[in-house]
């Protein structure tokens, strides 16, 4: 393993581009060209829908349809990443974080977590650049169009959740509840817009279902599972204070109000606090405007497809009334921080954003990182004997010297650790590598206990 720990430098070798063939080339060759060109059509119809053609704002969006064509060519032609250039807040951070560790990298050769995290913080660089567009979210619609497609798990879950919800419920009763919740949570994380890959309509409503026997037929593929451990410390848990670190709006932010909800109304939380990205961030990721979008959704009657019952659209709106009330009541904040917003691992929060980390050692209970770019970056993204225990990965400040800390991850991205030996043999000689490493289709659930003298209840 690497001493000389830097984020162009991981504890393993980072994946690069540079490596044909990999996850990390084809994101770089394929599936980013597939989100520019995605966002250059969204811009296109933005831009066609301004009627005046010498107004400023039609001017300035033409001028970032160009950028982002000469993004794709930048990418294409393997260019150094270049400084930022625009006024935002986290701008000389960024630029800190290139020239310290990312001087003459390129597109290929740069690690593609920060690349990745670049490629999303130079098209924000576009509109920040503008007077017209500086608020503009390019992936709104697509967003507000998945969320639509989710419909007939959003009604079950509408529908389900009052009984599931009920604090009399037998310890055994409520174990048997929060492990559904748990998983609708995780798998909730599967319909990521940034994946783009063969996931065909089927695949989605297979990971979005909350049935049962659904669920149970699920569990195969989670490689790595740390259930018992989390139930462990939330069954006692009461009054406490817990923090979701976000993935993506839309069906994945529905199921983590679930969560949160279920978290309350069993008193297991009194607080939780939803940490959002501060940009348009790796297409689906919620900002915090993306919130209020969602709710107001739910409660617009004729929003979803197919005829809702009377029934259905009123548990959806009794479900999502109690979710404003926890908002108006400060019992569920919704905040953001720059640093979530970064290209680097977690192993930096106590450095990068030490008031952040900080708060959250000394309040938060639990930590429930949401989805595979969260994970990545918990583990530093680099290539980890698949072994390797999760504490391991995640560097002592986190595993030791933080609070108590959950992944729920579909994996989406190369980097794993916390395999048991018999499940990488197992997998290794029956499932092709690409397919549980990276096609959305398996998952981890990885927990890391917090130290006992800590908030932890
Ligand atoms: O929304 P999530 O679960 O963080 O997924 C984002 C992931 O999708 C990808 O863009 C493609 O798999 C990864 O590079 C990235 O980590």
């Amino acid at each position: 393993m690497n001493a000389n720990i830097t984020p162009n430098n991981p504890p393993y070798p980072a994946y690069r581009a540079t490596e044909k063939g990999s996850f990390a080339w084809d994101s770089t060759v394929r599936r980013w060209p597939i989100i520019i060109d995605s966002s250059l059509n969204d811009m296109q119809q933005a831009v066609d829908s301004i009627q005046d053609d010498n107004c400023d704002k039609k001017k300035e969006g033409k001028s970032i349809i160009t950028a982002l064509q000469q993004l794709k060519q930048e990418i294409a032609d393997d260019k150094p990443l270049r400084l930022l250039k625009d006024l935002d807040d986290d701008c000389t951070t960024w630029n800190t974080h290139i020239t310290s560790y990312f001087e003459n990298a390129t597109w290929f050769n740069g690690s593609w977590l920060f690349n990745e995290c670049y490629l999303y913080r130079r098209m924000r660089e576009m509109y920040s650049l503008t007077i017209h567009w500086r608020t503009y979210d390019v992936f709104n619609n697509q967003k507000i169009a998945t969320f639509r497609g989710s419909s007939a798990s959003v009604f079950d879950l509408a529908t389900k959740l009052p009984t599931m919800i009920d604090p009399d419920l037998s310890m055994e009763k409520q174990a048997l509840i929060f492990q559904e919740l748990l998983q609708v949570c995780l798998w909730g994380n599967a319909t990521d817009l940034s994946l783009l890959t063969n996931m065909t309509e089927d695949d989605i409503k297979r990971l979005q279902a909350i049935e049962k026997e659904k669920l149970a037929e699920q569990l195969e593929f989670i490689v790595v599972n740390h259930t018992c451990q989390v139930w462990d410390k939330l069954k006692h848990m009461e009054n406490a204070r817990i923090d979701f670190i976000l993935d993506n709006s839309g069906f994945e932010v529905f199921v983590d109000f679930v969560f949160a909800d279920w978290l309350i109304q069993t008193k297991r939380a009194s607080k939780v606090v939803f940490h959002c990205k501060t940009i348009p961030w790796f297409v689906s990721d919620v900002i915090p405007k993306d919130v209020p979008i969602l709710l107001d959704c739910c409660l617009d009657r004729g929003f979803f497809p197919g005829q809702p019952s009377a029934e259905q659209l009123d548990n959806l709106e009794t479900l999502v009334t109690r979710w404003q009330s926890y908002l108006s009541s400060g019992q569920l904040e919704l905040t953001s921080h720059p640093f979530w917003c970064t290209g680097l691992a977690y192993r930096t929060l106590p450095t990068e954003a030490p008031e952040l980390f900080n708060e959250l050692k000394t309040s938060s209970s639990l930590v429930i990182f949401k989805g595979d770019l969260n994970y990545r970056k918990l583990v530093y993204c680099c290539q980890w004997p698949v072994t390797t225990p999760f504490r391991d990965a995640l560097g002592s400040d986190l595993a030791d010297g933080f609070t108590s800390v959950l992944s729920l991850r579909t994996n989406k991205a190369e980097t794993i650790v916390g395999l048991s030996v018999a499940k990488e043999s197992q997998l290794e000689a029956t499932v092709p590598v690409n397919e549980w490493k990276c096609a959305g289709k398996y998952a981890v659930v990885a927990y890391n206990d917090g130290p006992s003298d800590g908030t932890s209840s």
